[in-house]
Formats: structure tokens, sequence, C-alpha cells
């Protein structure tokens, strides 16, 4: 096989890393959106500030070296945005 360059080598690494990201954010969705007909049966609202606090304390506290709690904190409230329109 052809010796790949750095950026090359890097962008397959994103590419690995990316594709299990895919699968998970994908599962994330598919239950936000049972927790969703839970809701609407249930007549429960579908933003939740408490849980969502937690959430981010939760994914704060998971990330042990500490490096970028900040952007994954906003990547996380992304995919809770996007859960909630889900849920819509
Ligand atoms: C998924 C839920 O609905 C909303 C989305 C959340 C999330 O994506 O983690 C958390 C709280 C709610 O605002 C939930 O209530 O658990």
């Amino acid at each position: 096989m052809k010796k790949m360059n750095p950026l090359e080598e890097y962008r397959e690494q994103i590419d690995e890393v990316d594709e299990q990201l895919v699968a998970l954010i994908a599962k994330r969705f598919e239950v936000a959106a049972k927790i969703g007909e839970y809701k609407k049966a249930h007549q429960l609202p579908i933003f939740n500030p408490a849980r969502e606090e937690e959430v981010l304390r939760k994914v704060a506290r998971w990330n042990t070296n500490d490096f970028y709690t900040e952007q994954i904190q906003q990547v996380y409230q992304t995919l809770m945005d996007e859960a909630k329109k889900i849920q819509e």
C-alpha cells in the first residue's frame, strides 16, 4: 500500500471516529424519540431544563482528562436541541 502523508493518516483516524459517532448519535436520537412518545402519551413537556443541566454535568464528569470540556458541552447542547425537535 502507498504510504500516506500525515494529513491523510489523520483524516483516516477522523473517519474511524466519525463512523462510531454517527452510530452513537443515531442511537441517542432513537432513544430520544421514544422518550418523546412517552411524554406525548403522559402530557409531559418536551423541554426539561433540570435534566439538560444534569446531562451537561455528567458529560463534564465523564470527560476525565478534562480536555475540551466546554466544546463537548456545546456539542451536547446541540444534540439535546436536535433531540427536542425530534420529540415535537
Ligand atoms: C431526552 C429528553 O428530552 C429533552 C432532551 C434531552 C436530551 O437530549 O438529553 C434532555 C432533556 C429534555 O429537554 C429527556 O427529557 O430526557
